[in-house]
């Protein structure tokens, strides 16, 4: 497998050293995968894609995409040459141009090539339109095309789908994912949104403090957690004793469970109930498809395997 992006002992730190916004971050990213950076606001996300795409000059460490060293101790390449190209949040498409010179902005490329990128975007037809007559799709697929011309090595996708509402959001990211696939590239995603990350990604990289904390599949991040705060991030879990923790939907309420509770709440979510159960000296959240639990019902349970140790 080839790596097309090599982060070595990446440091940044902003006003004089207070803040540390990437504290020795390595990361390689795999050619033809989709990886997201997931983490909260101020993590240091943004830093991040704007050091491997030459808009922000990290302290120290080294960058190489595709094979060539874009930064280090002596070199730092602008960002027209580190064969990366970004979607921004938005898109920031130009007002006043059409689709077609939306495309070509910045790029040489020939009208065939645009010929051809239209087709595969599904931008056919619509060449002659203003940004503001397109859809949001349809605006998210030029700020694709746009980014994808110059045939970059890495794209760099900023927060693509933030600020948009839940039913567009699920028809643009399932179009987005189809999309990155077609033109078979590599993807970068910076998202704070953990269902974002879970629908696009092959690999995520949990980032917490500037530091990258966890990197792994959806389900290895989600199961095996290396920390409180990637377990707690990713999903609601609860505490059984000391230091162990569980996921609602690994307790079970079964006549056979070997612990007593009482139901305290019980809250319909419609695909699920989420119960709370007092037992062991302490409350318990359980996921549930039992709607008729009452509050003050006696009820058993057991844990599954699947117990996290912090
Ligand atoms: N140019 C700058 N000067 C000083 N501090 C900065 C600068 N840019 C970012 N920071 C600080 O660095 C930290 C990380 O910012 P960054 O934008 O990388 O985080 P983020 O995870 O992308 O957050 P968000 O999701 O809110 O954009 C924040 O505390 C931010 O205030």
């Amino acid at each position: 497998m080839k790596k097309i992006v090599e982060i070595k002992n990446l440091r940044k730190t902003f006003c004089k050293g207070d803040i540390c916004v990437a504290n020795s971050l390595n990361l390689d990213l795999i050619e033809g995968e989709i990886f997201t950076i997931l983490g909260t606001s101020g993590s240091g996300k943004t830093t991040f894609l704007r050091m491997l795409a030459g808009l922000e000059k990290p302290d120290s460490g080294e960058i190489s995409i595709d094979q060539e060293k874009v930064f280090s101790n002596n070199i730092n390449l602008e960002p027209n040459k580190r064969k990366v190209a970004i979607v921004f949040q938005n898109y920031a498409l130009l007002p006043h141009i059409n689709v077609a010179s939306n495309i070509l902005f910045g790029s040489n490329a020939s009208k065939e090539k645009l010929e051809v990128i239209l087709e595969k975007t599904k931008l056919k037809g619509h060449e002659k339109k203003y940004p503001h007559e397109l859809s949001g799709g349809q605006q998210q697929r030029v700020a694709l095309a746009r980014a994808i011309i110059n045939k970059p090595k890495i794209l760099l996708l900023d927060e693509p789908l933030s600020n948009i509402d839940t039913e567009l959001r699920n028809i643009l990211r399932t179009e987005l994912k189809e999309m990155i696939r077609e033109f078979n590239i590599t993807a970068l995603f910076i998202t704070h949104d953990k269902e974002d990350a879970f629908f696009l990604s092959d690999r995520i990289a949990i980032m917490h403090g500037g530091d990258i904390l966890q990197v792994g599949t959806a389900k290895e991040l989600y199961n095996n957690p290396k920390t409180l705060y990637c377990a707690s991030f990713l999903g609601k879990i609860t505490k059984i004793d000391e230091n162990s923790y569980i996921r609602p939907e690994n307790i079970k309420i079964s006549e056979n469970g070997q612990i007593e509770g009482i139901v305290k709440e019980n809250i319909f979510y419609g695909n699920f109930n989420e119960i709370t159960i007092f037992a062991n000296g302490q409350n318990l959240i359980v996921n549930s498809s039992d709607e008729n639990l009452k509050v003050g019902d006696i009820v058993k349970l057991s844990f599954e395997d699947r117990i996290m140790k912090f």
